[in-house]
């Protein structure tokens, strides 16, 4: 599903000032999309930074009670706070584990944040692990579809050992038999990137056939996030991605940096288009800003919170 029409409901709009001034609370939670991934996001106001930690459980069985009828890849929460007058952002799994990054769900914050004129095109957020900035590109159909480019930082690379480590012995055996180049990247959260010379998707196929509904396998938490990338030439590739939390997902946007990491420890390549199942990211690596990715997208819904 790579493409979607624009939708033609009506955006309940939100200002700083509404949210400023009225209520702390945004009575709508937002369906976002960027490349398949599908995103609720919910803006709300905080006075001050440390109150966004007393949030957790509420906001999650609010996420939840959407979620019955409108599933999602994961859930993101976007926190004005007064005092600092800076926007912060925070990522869940639809399993309710916490994320550490979302590179499409940031992507989609950002669109969201224009659309309701409550930022310019340019935009930090303060993440879990750092600023993220973003900058919004294009708007068609009355912005309700936007390309936006994610600054997702630098990343670090990591020692296979830890993979070896957390993983079982059938694991470690399969990727090291199918992966011609493999690599672990940190970019919040963790990415095992398994340099392929077949279809990245039958991969996916396989590794769930054989590793997560297998009852043989006793490592069936999820720990890290499983890409599968196939190049032709150094200027676009085929990947797909096992989400942690998630399972197979159209589309990653931290994937895409993590891949053209370890695509670089094989090449001297600075910049790739990389199609996933749900639709194209161009990413690239920039010194001021690290590894940065760009793609499409699309406001869906605006849902009533029950
Ligand atoms: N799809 C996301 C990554 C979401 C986080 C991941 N499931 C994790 O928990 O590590 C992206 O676009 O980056």
């Amino acid at each position: 599903m790579p493409h979607r029409d624009p939708p033609l409901e009506d955006l309940t709009a939100l200002s700083l000032f509404f949210l400023d001034k009225f209520s702390l609370d945004c009575k709508n939670i937002y369906l976002m999309r960027s490349q398949g991934n599908s995103f609720l996001i919910r803006v709300i106001g905080c006075e001050y930074q440390n109150e966004i930690f007393s949030l957790t459980q509420s906001v999650l069985e609010c996420f939840f009670s959407v979620y019955t009828k409108h599933l999602v890849d994961q859930f993101v929460l976007l926190i004005y706070v007064k005092h600092s007058e800076r926007w912060n952002i925070r990522f869940w799994n639809c399993d309710g584990s916490s994320a550490k990054a979302c590179g499409n769900g940031t992507r989609c914050a950002a669109h969201l944040l224009y659309l309701l004129e409550c930022s310019g095109s340019e935009m930090v957020f303060d993440g879990p692990i750092g600023e993220l900035n973003t900058c919004v590109e294009k708007g068609e159909f009355e912005k309700k579809s936007c390309f936006v480019d994610v600054r997702q930082g630098k990343g670090r690379k990591l020692s296979l050992d830890f993979v070896r480590k957390k993983i079982s012995k059938k694991k470690w055996e399969y990727f090291n038999r199918i992966g011609t180049h493999i690599g672990l990247v940190e970019f919040g959260n963790f990415h095992i990137i398994i340099v392929v010379d077949r279809d990245p998707v039958s991969c996916i196929e396989f590794y769930r056939k054989h590793f997560f509904e297998s009852l043989e396998d006793c490592d069936c938490q999820d720990f890290f996030n499983i890409s599968y990338l196939n190049f032709s030439s150094f200027r676009n590739a085929n990947i797909a991605t096992w989400e942690r939390g998630v399972g197979p997902t159209p589309a990653c946007g931290s994937a895409a940096c993590a891949a053209l990491m370890v695509l670089s420890e094989i090449s001297p390549v600075s910049k790739i288009l990389l199609n996933f199942p749900g639709g194209p990211i161009w990413v690239r690596y920039c010194p001021k800003f690290g590894y940065c990715h760009k793609a499409q997208s699309f406001y869906d819904l605006d849902i009533s919170i029950p």
